[in-house]
């Protein structure tokens, strides 16, 4: 992309609103703009980096087997009635009536419609187990949204849900979603730690949080330092396998790690002391086993085995996708601007033309645009008539991670300099190592 036909409107200041890194770092960096309280648009950068974040949760979601699906914002009142949330959920959820008079919602979240869509279709257990999820907007009406889209109102969440026959099937899926939710986080440059957590107005006894540390998190967090250290990294993982499953969900969740909802003082004294950790994170996500919850007031049954009509066992599962762009940003920026994750960034490297409108400089910049597109590598060229420092304020600021900087001087001797965002370093070659350099 070329910058003279973007739209990056860049602030040159701090704007007053912003009380964290991440809300002023996506104002000023031209990814979004408040429409209203808790409510965004998003800019063209910004919804870059959204859809690349729905693409891997998607990418992860389908790998585990899960069935992507597609419902509305605005829900008839009707099936929350019947579930007994309609009152139960409280001023968080937005209610109006339609032209008619009839009590509609924007869907907070949707366990309802998505038991009603099952219970329309699915009648015996030789159809489970299913998982059905989507990437929607919600709403919520927050009393006090703040912190950009870390807590907004109106926000984009991945969520899933699962049918199953058997209460040891549900906790297979929670154990499913446990491990997508690792790979998922760990593809954004995220560490999210597994953490037990309280079910709230969602309901259930099993629930786990995913908490990226942060010190602006609004959650307070118990945990053993040696969770810290554990990856997933590239194991080949088979989704199908139970007892591979389990094993991994113990393996990162059997140390010390909770929210202050859930956390027992006696059992953190157990932790050695030099590992025992207080902290703040960020909620990226939450599993959650609700059993029949949803599907005995739903009357969602199957025929099970032995013939007999059994509600299925249940589970919902969310990302927050708008919220994780905050919690990267929070996670990976310096007093400069943002620093993208390579799996994340909107474009992969900028060009920054010292010259624009010298014959060589114009040249090599465009050679190497071509060059990196026909790599998939997509480039962001400053092709504008500004100054060096403005251009290269700029680059830092949105962040992405390389910086090929093209000037007549350095043409001369045949070189061009690449710049690494995260290190800071730079170093001279030719224009064809650099982008090698990048692939
Ligand atoms: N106000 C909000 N702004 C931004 N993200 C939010 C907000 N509320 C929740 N989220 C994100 O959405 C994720 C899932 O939300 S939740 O309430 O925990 N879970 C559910 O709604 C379940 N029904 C999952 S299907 C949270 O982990 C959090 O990352």
């Amino acid at each position: 992309m070329r910058l003279s036909r973007y739209f990056l409107p860049v602030l040159k200041e701090n704007p007053s609103e912003a009380q964290i890194v991440s809300h002023r770092l996506m104002l000023r960096a031209g990814m979004i703009k408040q429409a209203a309280a808790g409510i965004y648009s998003w800019l063209p950068l910004g919804f870059k980096v959204l859809r690349k974040l729905e693409n891997i949760v998607h990418e992860e979601q389908i790998r585990a087997g899960h069935i992507p699906i597609q419902m509305p914002i605005l829900q008839s009142a009707d099936l929350w009635r019947e579930s007994g949330r309609y009152d139960d959920y409280g001023q968080e959820m937005l209610r109006m009536q339609d032209r008619h008079g009839r009590d509609m919602l924007y869907t907070p979240t949707a366990e309802e419609l998505v038991t009603d869509i099952f219970r329309g279709h699915v009648s015996s257990y030789k159809d489970l187990p299913l998982t059905l999820y989507q990437i929607q907007w919600k709403f919520r009406d927050e009393i006090r949204p703040r912190f950009g889209v870390m807590r907004g109102r109106e926000f984009y969440m991945k969520d899933g849900y699962n049918f199953d026959l058997t209460k040891e099937d549900a906790l297979h899926a929670y154990n499913r979603h446990l491990v997508s939710y690792l790979r998922t986080y760990e593809r954004m440059g995220l560490q999210a730690i597994p953490m037990r957590a309280d079910s709230g107005p969602i309901g259930g006894d099993d629930t786990h949080e995913f908490l990226v540390l942060a010190d602006t998190g609004e959650s307070e967090v118990f945990y053993d330092s040696a969770v810290t250290d554990i990856r997933l990294g590239q194991r080949d993982i088979d989704y199908d396998d139970k007892a591979q499953c389990q094993a991994i969900m113990e393996e990162f969740t059997s140390l010390y790690a909770r929210t202050d909802e859930t956390h027992d003082e006696a059992l953190f004294q157990q932790v050695p002391e030099e590992r025992r950790r207080s902290a703040r994170g960020i909620e990226v996500g939450q599993i959650f086993y609700f059993g029949t919850k949803y599907s005995e007031p739903l009357d969602a049954t199957v025929q099970g085995p032995d013939g007999k009509q059994v509600p299925v066992h249940m589970g919902s599962h969310g990302i927050g996708v708008s919220r994780l762009i905050g919690a990267i940003i929070e996670a990976s920026h310096d007093d400069k601007g943002i620093i993208w994750p390579e799996g994340v960034t909107p474009f992969h490297c900028g060009i920054v033309n010292l010259k624009q409108g010298d014959d060589e400089a114009d040249a090599a910049c465009d050679k190497i645009y071509k060059a990196l597109t026909a790599l998939g590598l997509e480039p962001l060229y400053d092709d504008r008539n500004e100054r060096a420092g403005g251009k290269f304020a700029t680059m830092d600021l949105i962040g992405l991670p390389w910086r090929i900087t093209v000037g007549p001087r350095g043409l001369k001797n045949g070189v061009v300099e690449l710049t690494s965002r995260r290190t800071g370093e730079s170093e001279e070659l030719s224009p064809e190592a650099a982008v090698t350099r990048i692939a």
